[in-house]
C-alpha cells in the first residue's frame, strides 16, 4: 500500500490540463467574464449503459485521475499557446488561468477494481465552477478507455476459467499509450501478464513470452548437432506415422537452439508449418465450430513435425534432466490441435516412462489474446458522461425526450445492499440529508424512472460505494497498490450473481433511488418540464 497522498508511479507525459476540449477553455472563460468565478458546483461523472453487451462495468483509471488533479497546472507556454490561438480573450483571464490549481475541488470516487452499475457517479467533483468544468474531458478520457480495458478483460477472465491469460496486443493496440493502457488494466481486470515489456517496468506487471514464427524461419539447417535430439527423432518419426521428409529441419534446429538459450522454460510455436499429420477425415470444423476464422479448405505445409520436433527436444532435454514447458499454437483449429497434442504426450510419456509430458494436465491452459482485447473490437468505447447536477447549492437537471438521457439532480450518496447469501442485491442512491439505509432495516427502493417498478430491501449488509478520495490539494486516502485494485476487481465480482455476469442474455442489475430522491427528481422534472400548447 502507498502512505497517504504518494503515488507509487509517475503520471504519463501526456496527461497535462492542455489535454482538453478547447470548448472547456472558452466556457472558462465565458464563466470569467460573466462573473462565476466562485459560483459552486457538482458534476457527477457516470456511464448509461454497460458495455460489450453485458450487465456489468470495471470502474478504473481513478489513480491516473488523481495524479492529473495533483499536478493540475497551465504553465507558462501553455498560456503563451492559448494567448495565440484564443486571440480576443482579455490578458487578465490568461492571469487567472495561470493561477489555478485544484486546490478547492473535493473528489469523491468509488474504488478502482469495484463493479460498477448505470446511473451510479463513478466520481463526484465539487468545487469552483470553472475549475470543475475544465476538469471534465480529462477525466472523462483517464476513465472511459480505462474501465472499458478493465471490463474487456475480466470478461475473458471470466470466461477462461482458470486458464492463463497473456495480453499481445502492443503491435494492434491503438498507439503507444493505448498499448500501455491496455497492459496496465489488462492486469487489472485479471490477466496474469503481458508481452509489453515497458509496462512490465513501469507497472510490475509480469512479462511473459515465448517467440515468433520468424524465429523458427530463420534457421534451415541444424547448425549445432544435438545428437541427443535426432536420437529421439528418429524413434519418433514412426510413431508421428510421417516420413521423414516431412520433418522440417529448420524448425528442429529453431527449437534446439531455443533450448539451449531456455533449457528450463522450454516452450515453442509448433504451427509455422504443420502441428502434426492431419487425418484426412479430420475437417476442421466438426471440432470447434465457434474457432475463429476457419477456412473451409486449410492449406497444408509439405512438413508436418511441428510436434514431432518438440517431443523430440523435450525427450533430449528430459535426458538431461530438464523439464519442457509446453507449446503454443497461433493458427488453425486450436481446441482440434490441443486435444491431439495431449494424446501424444500421454502416448509418449507412457512409452518412454517419462513423467514431464504427462505431468501437468494436458489442455489449453494459457491464451495469449492481442487484437481483441486491447482494441475493444465488440465495444471500442464506454460512454461516460460528466453532467452538471448542483450549482450554488440549487440542484440542476439536464432533460431529455429520451428518459434515458436525464440525469439525476442534486448531491447523492450511493450504497450496496447485500442479501443474506453475501450477493449484491441493488445499489441504492439517496439525497444527502437522508438516514444511511442500515442493516436489517427495510428500505423502499425505486427505479429512478418507471414508477412501477419498486420494491422493499432489508440488507444484510450495506456498503457506502462513495469515498473522499481528493481534498485541500492532495489525496486524502491511503491509495491501493495494482496488486490490490486487481484483487478488488475479483473480489467485488464474486459479489455479483453469475446470471448478472453471463455473457448471454445476462440479468440486469438493479440501480434504484429513495422514495425521496424518487419525489425530489420528478417534482424537479415537472417544475422543469415545459408545458406544451394544444393547437
Ligand atoms: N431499479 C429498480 N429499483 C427498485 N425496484 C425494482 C427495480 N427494477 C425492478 N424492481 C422491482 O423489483 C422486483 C423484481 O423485478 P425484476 O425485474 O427483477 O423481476 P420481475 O418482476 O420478474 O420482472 P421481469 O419479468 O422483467 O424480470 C419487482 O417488484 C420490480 O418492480
Ligand atoms: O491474434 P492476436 O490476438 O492479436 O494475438 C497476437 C498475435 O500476434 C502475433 O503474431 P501476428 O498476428 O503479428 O502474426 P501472425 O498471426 O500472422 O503470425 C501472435 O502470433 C498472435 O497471432
Ligand atoms: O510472446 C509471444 O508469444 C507473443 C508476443 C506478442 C504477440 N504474439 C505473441
Ligand atoms: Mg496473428
Amino acid at each position: 500500500m502507498n502512505t497517504e497522498g504518494v503515488f507509487s508511479r509517475q503520471q504519463n507525459g501526456v496527461v497535462q490540463p492542455l489535454l482538453t476540449d478547447l470548448y472547456q477553455i472558452t466556457m472558462a472563460y465565458a464563466y470569467w467574464k460573466t462573473g462565476k468565478v466562485t459560483d459552486h458546483s457538482i458534476f457527477d461523472l457516470f456511464f448509461r449503459k454497460n458495455p460489450f453487451q453485458g450487465e456489468f462495468t470495471i470502474f478504473a483509471g481513478l489513480e491516473e485521475c488523481l495524479k492529473f488533479l495533483q499536478a493540475f497546472h497551465f504553465s507558462q507556454s501553455d498560456i503563451e499557446y492559448l494567448k495565440q490561438t484564443m486571440s480576443s480573450v482579455e490578458d487578465e483571464f490568461f492571469e487567472f488561468l495561470s493561477n489555478l490549481s485544484t486546490n478547492d475541488v473535493v473528489i469523491y470516487a468509488l474504488d478502482e477494481g469495484t463493479v460498477v452499475f448505470p446511473r451510479i457517479p463513478l466520481i463526484r467533483v465539487e468545487g469552483p465552477l470553472i475549475i470543475t468544468q475544465l476538469l471534465e474531458t480529462t477525466l472523462l478520457t483517464l476513465v472511459n478507455y480505462a474501465s472499458l480495458m478493465a471490463t474487456n478483460a475480466a470478461r475473458y477472465r471470466i470466461a477462461a476459467g482458470n486458464s492463463k491469460l497473456l495480453e499481445f496486443g502492443l503491435r494492434r493496440a491503438q498507439g503507444p499509450d493505448g498499448g500501455l493502457s491496455a497492459s496496465k488494466y489488462s492486469y487489472i481486470g485479471g490477466f496474469d501478464g503481458t508481452s509489453n515489456v515497458l509496462a512490465g517496468k513501469l507497472y510490475d506487471i509480469p512479462v511473459k513470452g515465448t517467440h515468433a514464427h520468424a524465429y523458427v524461419t530463420s534457421f534451415t539447417s541444424f547448425s549445432e548437432l544435438l545428437m541427443l535430439t535426432i536420437k529421439w527423432r528418429s524413434e519418433l518419426v514412426p510413431l508421428f506415422k510421417v516420413v521423414i521428409t516431412e520433418v522440417n529441419d529448420g524448425e528442429l534446429a529453431a527449437f534446439i537452439s531455443f533450448a539451449m538459450a531456455f533449457p528450463d522454460q522450454f516452450m515453442v510455436l509448433v504451427d509455422t508449418y504443420d502441428v502434426e499429420r492431419y487425418p484426412c477425415h479430420v475437417t476442421y470444423n466438426t471440432f470447434t465450430p465457434r474457432q475463429k476464422c476457419l477456412p473451409n479448405t486449410p492449406t497444408h505445409s509439405k512438413y508436418r513435425s511441428g510436434l514431432l520436433n518438440f517431443c523430440a527436444v523435450s525427450l533430449a532435454l528430459n535426458d538431461l534432466a530438464f523439464q519442457a514447458v509446453g507449446i503454443r499454437i497461433d493458427s488453425g483449429d486450436i481446441a482440434y490441435l490441443s486435444f491431439v497434442a495431449r494424446e501424444y504426450f500421454i502416448k509418449i510419456s507412457a512409452k518412454y516412462e517419462i513423467p514431464c509430458l504427462n505431468e501437468q494436465e494436458h489442455k489449453i491452459n494459457c491464451f495469449g489474446i492481442g487484437t481483441h482485447l486491447v482494441t475493444c473490437q465488440k465495444q471500442p468505447s464506454l460512454g461516460c458522461v460528466y453532467k452538471l447536477v448542483e450549482l450554488n447549492h440549487q440542484p440542476r437537471m439536464k432533460l431529455s425526450q429520451d428518459v434515458a438521457k436525464v440525469s439525476l439532480p442534486g448531491r447523492k450518496d450511493a450504497y450496496r445492499l447485500f442479501s443474506e447469501r453475501e450477493d449484491a442485491l441493488i445499489d441504492l442512491l439517496i439525497r444527502p440529508d437522508e438516514e444511511q439505509p442500515s442493516v436489517g432495516t427495510k428500505i423502499l427502493c425505486r427505479h429512478p424512472f418507471e414508477e412501477s417498478r419498486r420494491a422493499y430491501v432489508t440488507p444484510s449488509k450495506v456498503e457506502k460505494l462513495h469515498k473522499l478520495y481528493w481534498k485541500d490539494g492532495r489525496v486524502c486516502r491511503t491509495l491501493p497498490s495494482l496488486e490490490d485494485i486487481r484483487n478488488n476487481v475479483s473480489t467485488s465480482l464474486k459479489s455479483i450473481r453469475s446470471d448478472i455476469k453471463r455473457n448471454h442474455n445476462p440479468t440486469p442489475y438493479k440501480v434504484a433511488v429513495s422514495d425521496n430522491l424518487y419525489n425530489f427528481l420528478h417534482n424537479l422534472w415537472m417544475e422543469n418540464a415545459p408545458i406544451g400548447e394544444l393547437t
